[in-house]
Order: structure tokens, then C-alpha cells, then sequence
């Protein structure tokens, strides 16, 4: 994770080639370092970013599923709920500028954040029924405060990936920005947002999503053994051993 301060406003570029996918270790990194960014009483925005070209984030990291060793998997999924509660929960301002493809928990990621600007020509969208697995309910609620219930609903179930296009059409997305001014826009937006005193914006903010984020915490244990109950299925593995099949021989293909 490359993260460093422009004046008030933190900057976190995900950078784990090939294709920032979330691992254990990845995971708790990205945690510590909006963390510490929340900490800081001079820091008011968090803008996330890609570093590498193309890929946002592909998500969370699909061998940390695949036969996995249980207490791992356990500790992995303990981040990611860590991740979305730093995330849509957070005091400071925070702007997704999503600089290449996003799907599932990329997609999440900048779907936590309070404003997302997208490159053209890329895609994003909660794909996990693609892969035979189920997005859970935190997931499923963060895409539906953004879109609203029917065309969640519709997106979840189909596991549907949006062009940018789309994307901006149906709010899953704000503004469709060139590459080169992504920053620069990301920026402006994060202005536009220090214009309000940020203990409205902040009391504001909690009003709209602490019930969600409290309705993890007091399911956060179940939600945890639900996870590791339901990947830990042979049915579930077949689905993602196939998939990262699929996932490479797209590649060779
Ligand atoms: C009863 C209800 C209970 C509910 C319980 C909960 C259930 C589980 C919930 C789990 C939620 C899951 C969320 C996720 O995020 S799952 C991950 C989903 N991600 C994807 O599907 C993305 C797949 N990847 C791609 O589409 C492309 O790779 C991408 C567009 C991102 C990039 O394409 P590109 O052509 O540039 O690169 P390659 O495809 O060649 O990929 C390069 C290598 O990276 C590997 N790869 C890609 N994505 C991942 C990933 N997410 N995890 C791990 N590895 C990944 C890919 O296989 C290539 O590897 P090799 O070089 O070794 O071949």
C-alpha cells in the first residue's frame, strides 16, 4: 500500500500486482493504514486509488477461499469485515477513484467510500454469484443504499459486472472521469466536501449508516462462522476451483 499526506488529504494507492486482490496480509495492512489515517487529527479526506494500470482492486483474494486452512479463513474474513467497517463507517471524508476494473470486493471498497469518480471503459459490480458464492448482507446492503433495492437486487442476483457507463446510469457510480484528471477531480470533490464543517458531515453520515454498521457487530461472530460454514462446502469449492480454471483459461484462451 503506497499511502502518504497531501496537506489535510491521505492518499492510498493499492499496489499488489498483478491485480490487488485482498489477501490475509493485505487486507490487515489496508486496515493499520486507515487507521492510522482516522487517527490523524490533521488528516479531514482519504482518496483510494489504484497504482497499478488497469485494475482498481479484483477483489478479495480467491485462494484465501479455495482449500483453505480454517483458522486462516476465520482471520481473513475478521479483516474484511474490519475493512468495510473502517471504511463505511469513517469520520473523514473519502473519495474512490477507481482507475481500472472492480469487481466484488473492489467494488465494495469503493462503494464504502463516500464519492466514486470512474475511468472509462472499465467494470464494476458485485459479481459473486458468478463464481457460486453469495454476497452476504452487509455487502448486499452497502450496494443497496447506493442503488436502491430493485436494481440491487437484480445486479446481486445476476452478479452482474457494470461498464462505467452503466455504472454512472444507475448511481452505482458519480462521475465518469478521463484517467489523467482522476486525482484531480478526486480532489475537487474532496473540496466540495470540506466546504461542509465536518462535524455535520460526519453526525450526518452516522445518521445514514451506523444502523448497518451496527447490524454487523451484533452479528459479526455469526456472520463469521456463516462464512466459514458456507465456503468450507464441497459444493462451494467445485464452484471455485472451476472458476479459477475459468479465471485461467480466459488467460491462455
Ligand atoms: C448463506 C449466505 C452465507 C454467505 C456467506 C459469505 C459467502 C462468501 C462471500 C465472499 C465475498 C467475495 C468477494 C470477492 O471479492 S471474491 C473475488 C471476486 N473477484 C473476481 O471475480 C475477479 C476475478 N478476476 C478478474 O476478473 C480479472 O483477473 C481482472 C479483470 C481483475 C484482471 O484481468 P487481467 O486480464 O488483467 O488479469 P488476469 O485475469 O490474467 O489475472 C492475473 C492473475 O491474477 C489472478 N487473479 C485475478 N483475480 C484474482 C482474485 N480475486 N484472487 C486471486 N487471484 C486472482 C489470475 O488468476 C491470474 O493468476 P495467474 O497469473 O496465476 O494465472
Amino acid at each position: 500500500m503506497l499511502t502518504f499526506k497531501e496537506s489535510c488529504i491521505g492518499v492510498m494507492k493499492l499496489s499488489k500486482p498483478p491485480v490487488n486482490s485482498l489477501n490475509l496480509e493485505y487486507l490487515t495492512e489496508f486496515n493499520i493504514a486507515i487507521e492510522k489515517l482516522e487517527n490523524d487529527k490533521s488528516c479531514r479526506g482519504v482518496i483510494i486509488t489504484s497504482a497499478l494500470p488497469k485494475i482498481f482492486s479484483a477483489g478479495l483474494d480467491i485462494l484465501e477461499m479455495y482449500q483453505p486452512n480454517t483458522d486462516r479463513l476465520r482471520q481473513f474474513w475478521t479483516q474484511v469485515q474490519q475493512l468495510w467497517i473502517n471504511l463505511y463507517g469513517s469520520q473523514v471524508a473519502t473519495v474512490a477513484a477507481i482507475n481500472g476494473h472492480a469487481p466484488a470486493g473492489g467494488c465494495l471498497v469503493s462503494l464504502s467510500c463516500d464519492y466514486r469518480i470512474m475511468a472509462p471503459n472499465y467494470t464494476i459490480g458485485l459479481n459473486e454469484t458468478q463464481l457460486g458464492i453469495v454476497a452476504p448482507f452487509w455487502f448486499s446492503d452497502t450496494i443497496t443504499n447506493t442503488i436502491g433495492f430493485r436494481k440491487a437486487e437484480r445486479a446481486l442476483q445476476l452478479g452482474y459486472m457494470f461498464t462505467t457507463d452503466e455504472a454512472k446510469a444507475c448511481g452505482l457510480i458519480d462521475k465518469i472521469v478521463p484517467p489523467d484528471q482522476i486525482m484531480a477531480v478526486a480532489h475537487e470533490e474532496m473540496k466540495k466536501m470540506f466546504a461542509v464543517p465536518d462535524f455535520a458531515r460526519q453526525i450526518t453520515k452516522n445518521q445514514c449508516r451506523k444502523q448497518f454498521i451496527d447490524k454487523l457487530h451484533a452479528k459479526r461472530d455469526a456472520d463469521t462462522d456463516n462464512f466459514v460454514n458456507f465456503i468450507t462446502k464441497d459444493s462451494i469449492q467445485k464452484a471455485m476451483g472451476k472458476y479459477l480454471e475459468s479465471l485461467k483459461k480466459r488467460k491462455s484462451g
